[in-house]
């Protein structure tokens, strides 16, 4: 299985979150990717490219066009203001504020239209990074254009939480849903998405909930209890034309493989009715039992059953690095998917 990756990830390192109402170390941090790449090369589990530049375009198919000149542009006038420290909101158009109303010229007005949440600081960096893991994103997916079954991007930052005019939590490009749409733009008439994520994927759902040619299957946090909360409902099925292509599976704190491989197995039950082209897979490993800010107890033999259970759809396959922040665990257990996938495990 190709991987594609690029050092560009490392232009990004937030130095804080806001957490719990202090500025903590950000878990989505640059050894997260070099863990996962080092597990790819001593599994030996294909060659490792650098990604080609595919331009905005395909980026622009998704995010709007406003929102990604703000990203672009955003570290400039933040240093041009005198600040070096990490770019975060602090104002958020709440409700019965006027969130289509005029955007403010303010750059804090700005952010704060842009964001969701306190989880996706912009650095000077920033920009290179995200517009590189959207790249490496669309060198796998060509590189399954030109023919190959299935790739591994190893994206980072990740993307499932960004939406088509926002970032937050740690994601600021759409990286599963900008290969989606670059599959549908090579003539694909049906994809499916599979976020494996602890967290659910509002970004990727808010994109194609009024589709009919994406199918969204999401296994997370109940967000009841679970960050994103606002989002992620057994009961959100899609809308108009998207009316029954969106499955989201909240489940509890403490779930483990036998909770979350009976939904596993009714997703895939799903994306197998849906007969689709080419099958996305948002793969966070964040649902390990020993990660620091999740609640589900999912152990390293788990995920090679993960990629059997995937590979047994017999679909076209592209997986998209997500979350995970164990980090002494993530390239093991990212890896074993792939090569649970590949029946090489
Ligand atoms: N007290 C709640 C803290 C929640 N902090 C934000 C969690 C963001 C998770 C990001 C992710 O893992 O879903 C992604 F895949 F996008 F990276
Ligand atoms: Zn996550």
């Amino acid at each position: 299985m190709l991987t594609v990756y690029s050092d560009d990830h490392r232009l990004h390192f937030g130095q804080s979150e806001l957490v719990d109402g202090k500025l903590q170390p950000c878990f989505e941090m640059p050894s997260r990717a070099d863990t996962v790449l080092a597990r790819v090369r001593h599994q030996e589990i294909g060659e490792v490219i650098e990604p080609k530049d595919f331009g905005l375009e395909p980026i622009l198919r998704v995010h709007d066009a406003a929102y990604v000149a703000f990203l672009k542009g955003a570290w400039a006038r933040w240093a041009a203001e005198g600040h070096s420290c990490d770019m975060l909101p602090s104002t958020f158009p709440a409700r019965r504020l006027r969130r289509d109303g005029p955007i403010p010229t303010a750059l804090h007005g700005q952010l704060g239209h842009y964001c969701f949440d306190t989880e996706a600081p912009i650095t000077a960096g920033t920009w290179q990074a995200v517009y590189s893991s959207a790249q490496v994103a669309l060198t796998a997916q060509d590189h399954m254009r030109q023919g190959a079954n299935t790739a591994f991007a190893l994206c980072r930052p990740p993307g499932h939480h960004a939406g088509s005019d926002f970032m937050g939590g740690y994601c600021f490009f759409n990286n599963a849903a900008i290969v989606t749409q670059a599959f549908l733009d090579q003539g694909a008439k049906r994809v499916a998405i599979l976020d494996v994520d602890y967290h659910h994927g509002n970004g990727t759902q808010e994109l194609f909930y009024e589709r009919s040619d994406v199918l969204f299957a999401s296994i997370h946090g109940d967000p009841l209890v679970e960050y994103p909360y606002y989002l992620g409902h057994a009961d959100e099925r899609g809308e108009g034309e998207g009316a029954g292509f969106n499955h989201n599976y909240p489940l509890p704190h403490g779930t483990g493989w036998d909770g979350w491989s009976a939904a596993l197995d009714d997703a895939c039950r799903k994306i197998a009715a849906y007969a689709p082209d080419a099958l996305v897979i948002s793969l966070g490993v964040d649902t390990y039992k020993d990660d620091p800010i999740s609640k589900f107890k999912l152990d390293s033999p788990d995920y090679i059953r993960m990629g059997q259970r995937i590979a047994a759809l017999g679909l076209p396959t592209l997986f998209i690095m997500e979350g995970g922040y164990a980090v002494e665990a993530i390239g093991v257990n990212a890896v074993n998917v792939l090569q649970g996938y590949e029946g090489a495990a």
